[in-house]
């Protein structure tokens, strides 16, 4: 388009989707959990790294391309599976979908979707790359035929989200008493079976509070979910691979190795589960150490810049996922606005990499980043009540 007003950056994007989004969906999209310092962290922190740019190379020609499970992409910018994006367009993640594969970015669809797994996979162009997210239930059968579609369906691989094992409580939703629209659907769950199973896994939200939903979502989880009885199980249902969504220790990563998984995302949910978390930026160090180019490891939250993307493949993320910038842009224009935020987010990677002297994302290394000094140190009880510093930088 020549002519348009739309949003220059991110920011405006967000002021923009706060303005046309009801206030109840406002809230939920928004909110992080209990006091919102994780949330506010994950953004901050980005800042606090300075970039150490190199001059006088040739830059007329940039490439964000990589590879990701071994499969080339266009670039390294993802969308995040969030729930419910028809509460933000009625093009829900149909829109979502075909705005994703525009950008050649790939895309993780929330079991929580509103549009079921086979349309929005539909939307694709044949070159992009979607992976299911996954809750797994008490009722492990209801997961696995979500598995098993998604496999059948052409997902290339399935993230089990691990910081969920109940929802973290969001003050904003319990303040607004939020309700989704009764009118949406849980399209995943639209399968009779499924639908009719007497723990009640419906595709109907019609039932739900802010209460009833955090509650319904936990009373489904399965709480007993651990790393030996998680992952060998899914593995013996699926042959796609693994990635554990929502680590932030060297010791969890090191886990993820010993179980197989192909992949780590680095994420505390966006600072809407565990309120006090490390911001995600300054977590990437110690899993990417641990990780040791056995696994990839990915992060995502408080991602607002391409700045931010670059800072973190600087630090060792072989991708980086956005979840709220599409949810705005999505809620401000649909597919074009959702397109618009990943082309925001995706020309300012480009202007980083041409303005810091890389020209391909294998070039860029923790010599383009400072980091903070002495940012988080980790202790543990010594002798005497001596603390023992556990990990002296991260
Ligand atoms: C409205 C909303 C819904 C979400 N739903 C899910 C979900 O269904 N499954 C999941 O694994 N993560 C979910 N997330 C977490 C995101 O995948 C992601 O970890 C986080 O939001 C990234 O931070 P950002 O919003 O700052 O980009 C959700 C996040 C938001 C904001
Ligand atoms: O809101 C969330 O963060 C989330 O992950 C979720 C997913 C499904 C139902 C409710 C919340």
């Amino acid at each position: 388009m020549e002519f348009n007003n739309d949003p220059v950056c991110i920011k405006d994007l967000e002021k923009l989707a706060m303005r046309v989004m009801p206030g109840g969906a406002w809230g939920y999209y928004d909110s992080g959990a209990n006091g919102e310092q994780t949330k506010r962290d994950n953004e901050d922190s980005f800042s606090e790294y300075r970039l150490h740019p190199r001059m006088l190379r040739d830059v007329s020609q940039i490439s964000t391309e990589t590879t990701i499970l071994g499969q080339k992409v266009k670039t390294p910018l993802g969308v995040a599976p969030c729930a419910m994006h028809k509460l933000a367009h009625p093009g829900g993640e149909a829109a979502t979908s075909r705005a994703a594969a525009k950008n050649g970015s790939i895309m993780i669809l929330s079991t929580y979707s509103t549009t079921s797994l086979e349309k929005v996979i539909a939307q694709g162009n044949g070159d992009t790359q979607y992976w299911m997210q996954l809750y797994v239930y008490q009722n492990r059968s209801v997961s696995e035929k979500l598995v098993r579609r998604a496999e059948k369906a052409g997902f290339k691989a399935l993230v089990l989200t691990v910081d969920a094992p109940v929802l973290g409580r969001r003050l904003v939703d319990a303040r607004n008493k939020f309700n989704p629209p009764p009118h949406l659907r849980l399209e995943n769950f639209m399968d009779p079976e499924v639908a009719n199973d007497p723990a009640g896994y419906s595709s109907s939200l019609a039932y739900s509070t802010s209460e009833t939903f955090g509650a319904t979502f936990g009373a489904n989880g399965d709480q007993t979910l651990s790393w030996a009885n998680g992952i060998s199980w899914l593995k013996s249902i699926t042959s796609m691979p693994i990635i554990v969504k929502g680590i932030l220790t060297a010791e969890d990563t090191r886990l993820a190795i010993e179980h197989g998984c192909a992949g780590v995302i680095v994420s505390n949910h966006g600072g809407r589960q565990l309120d006090g978390a490390l911001a995600t930026i300054d977590a990437l160090p110690q899993v990417v150490e641990a990780a040791d180019d056995k696994i990839e490891v990915y992060l995502d939250g408080g991602v607002r810049r391409g700045s931010d993307i670059f800072k973190a493949l600087a630090l060792g993320a072989r991708a980086v996922f956005v979840a709220r910038p599409v949810l705005w842009g999505l809620a401000y224009k649909g597919e074009h606005g959702a397109y618009h935020a990943l082309d925001l987010l995706q020309k300012e990677l480009e202007l980083t990499m041409t303005l810091s002297g890389t020209t391909k994302v294998s070039e860029i290394d923790e010599s383009y980043v400072y980091r903070p000094a002495n940012r988080w140190i980790r202790y543990a009880p010594g002798k005497n009540g001596n603390p023992k510093k556990l990990l002296a930088k991260l």
